[in-house]
């Protein structure tokens, strides 16, 4: 964890060109090799901001933060990185932003920001076209993933960009990460020949904090291997650089380890003045493990020296650093843990915002197809009620049809032969009981064979309708006319006495031989005889009346037609 520490801020060199651009470049570039020239550089652009394109004023405002981070003033570091990667529209200045930021949110122990802005950076990742832009946010993503807490992703970024070096670049870069990553996964052993190949590339590439990070990394684990002899041959080694650099996480590194190498070897004088260096280093209270190893040292020396009062004092701010240290990893483990949740739920919130559409969508598919099917159902329930009502229409039409049919004469519309019978039947029960009087009259034209066989039978049938709309003039809505067949007719006069319905049966005949059918132009006269029987002398019995009345007609026939004869009492004949 302390390489990760180390690593938080890192840089690269470059040349010299002569312009505002070039200058401002120039700056960047020197920015961690030669801080100092950095920081004059900086105050000489300042004098001359004003002649800044906005560009080039963004490009300062980016050092300005990069310096106020380097100096430790993370707040105002911040500031100015949110407003890079929020105003200056300059993609590859807002993915170098995006990087520092995220040591600098590390740095204070705002981790939960920081994951989220580097899950934000994993975005950006595809859209950053500029390759040195890329490889400092890859840089920056593994520092942060591996601070918190997840090495294997960090070494998966730190592969990345070992696999996409970009121009002017070298391998430094990557194989510091990785090592990083690797410490972290406490898999790494200080015989790791990527040291020697890290060291090589970063010194070639002029990059002393970040060789002395690999270096000090070494010292380290030959400090947890106990083997302090080793590690102090590498802490004198780099001790000039590292002091040379004026990196805090470096310097302080190297002092704790000095000191736990000086215990580890009984030297317990250098020991304690190394640790309380160590301690000394820190200006505000902090927790770290660089304190907690100081301290932890600090406390060992004094027991052993038999100082059990400052033994007592210094295990006690090792317990508290040991703890602010734990809490301090488990913060940051939490942290990364809530932005994961977050995230998750955020995706799954989408998920089920679309899976809700989706729903939604085959909901009103489902209804609207419900609409259709029912408009279908109604349609075809009309159409079917439509079919059973016209169908019981026909039927019913048919029906009355057939009854009329079955009833009524065919050529002329008025009783058939049956149902004339049936209705007398009906007619003469009720006459009967009542004891009122009915008269049966029989009509028979005369010699209609005759007309026929004169005119033709259309002129027949024509002669037959108008007998029977003349006759129909003198009987009134009670009588009961119909046609037994061919041109015989008969009449029930209910109510009538036989004087009556003598009178009636004439006045019918009269009409008639009076009436001559014009027809087509031709004049058809017709005339008929008539019989008729009284209840008064032939009772109710049909069959008795009908044959008194048809013996009356034979009467009328026979006595020379066109007249009506009526049955009278005895059975006698009268015309
Ligand atoms: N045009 C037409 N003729 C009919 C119809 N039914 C019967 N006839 C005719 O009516 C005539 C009846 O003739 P007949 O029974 O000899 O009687 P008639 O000629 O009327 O002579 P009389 O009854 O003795 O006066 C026949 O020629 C039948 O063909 C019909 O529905 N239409």
């Amino acid at each position: 964890m302390a390489f990760a520490c180390l690593l938080l801020m890192a840089g690269r060199t470059s040349s010299t060109i002569e312009s505002v651009d070039a200058y401002l470049t120039r700056a960047e570039d020197v920015r961690l090799t030669d801080h100092t020239r950095f920081a004059a550089m900086l105050a000489q652009i300042h004098a001359e901001k004003s002649s800044l394109t906005v560009a080039q004023q963004w490009r300062l405002r980016y050092l300005d933060a990069w310096e106020d981070q380097f100096t430790g003033q993370y707040a105002k570091a911040e500031a100015g990185y949110r407003d890079i990667i929020d105003r200056s529209g300059d993609s590859t200045l807002a993915a170098k932003s995006t990087g520092l930021l995220l040591s600098t949110l590390a740095a204070t122990r705002r981790y939960e920001d920081a994951f989220h802005l580097a899950k934000r950076a994993v975005v950006l990742l595809g859209e950053v076209r500029d390759p040195m832009a890329r490889y400092s946010l890859l840089a920056n993503l593994s520092q942060t993933l591996n601070f918190a807490g997840h090495p294997e992703i960090a070494l998966r970024y730190a592969r990345m960009m070992a696999d996409d070096v970009p121009p002017g670049e070298t391998t430094c870069r990557p194989i510091t990460l990785s090592l990083a990553a690797r410490y972290s996964t406490h898999t790494l052993k200080p015989t790791d020949p990527d040291f020697s190949r890290g060291i090589e590339a970063c010194t070639t590439a002029g990059q002393p904090v970040l060789a002395n990070a690999i270096w000090l990394t070494q010292s380290e684990l030959l400090v947890e291997a106990h083997e302090p002899q080793k590690a102090l041959a590498i802490l004198d080694q780099v001790a000039a650089s590292v002091r040379e650099t004026h990196y805090f996480p470096a310097n302080v590194s190297m002092t704790v380890q000095r000191a736990t190498a000086y215990q580890q070897l009984g030297r317990d004088d250098d020991a304690r003045q190394a640790a309380l260096a160590a301690v000394g280093m820190y200006e505000h209270a902090d927790t770290d493990e660089y304190q907690r190893d100081a301290y932890k040292v600090l406390y060992e020396v004094e027991k052993r020296a038999g100082n059990m009062a400052p033994a007592l004092s210094y295990y006690q701010k090792y317990a508290e650093q040991e703890r602010g240290y734990l809490n301090d990893v488990s913060a940051r483990a939490l942290a990364y843990e809530a932005v994961e949740q977050r995230t998750l739920v955020q995706k799954l919130e989408a998920e089920k915002l679309s899976r809700q559409n989706d729903l939604l969508e085959l909901e009103q598919a489902i209804t609207l197809k419900a609409v259709e099917t029912s408009r279908l159902y109604i349609a075809l329930l009309a159409a079917v009620l439509g079919s059973v009502v016209f169908w019981l229409f026909r039927v019913k039409r048919s029906q009355l049809r057939f009854r009329e049919l079955s009833h009524h004469d065919g050529l002329t519309g008025i009783y058939n032969h049956q149902h004339f019978m049936d209705e007398l039947e009906a007619v003469l029960n009720d006459m009967s009981h009542r004891q009122a009087p009915v008269c049966l009259v029989m009509l028979d034209l005369d010699h209609f064979k005759a007309v026929n066989d004169t005119y033709g039978h259309s002129i027949g049938d024509a002669v037959l309708r108008h007998v029977v709309g003349l006759c129909q003039q003198h009987l009134r809505p009670e009588d009961v006319f119909g046609r037994l067949g061919g041109e015989e007719f008969g009449v029930l006069l209910p109510g009538c006495d036989l004087a009556q319905g003598t009178a009636i049966a004439d006045a019918m005949r009269a009409s008639l031989a009076a009436s001559p059918v014009q027809i087509d132009g031709k004049v058809v006269s017709c005339s008929t005889s008539a019989g008729v029987a009284f209840s008064g002398t032939s009772g109710y019995d049909l069959k008795q009346l009908r044959r008194d009345a048809d013996t009356a007609l034979y009467g009328a026939k026979r006595s020379g037609r066109n007249r009506v004869v009526a049955v009278t009492t005895g059975g006698s004949l009268k015309a």
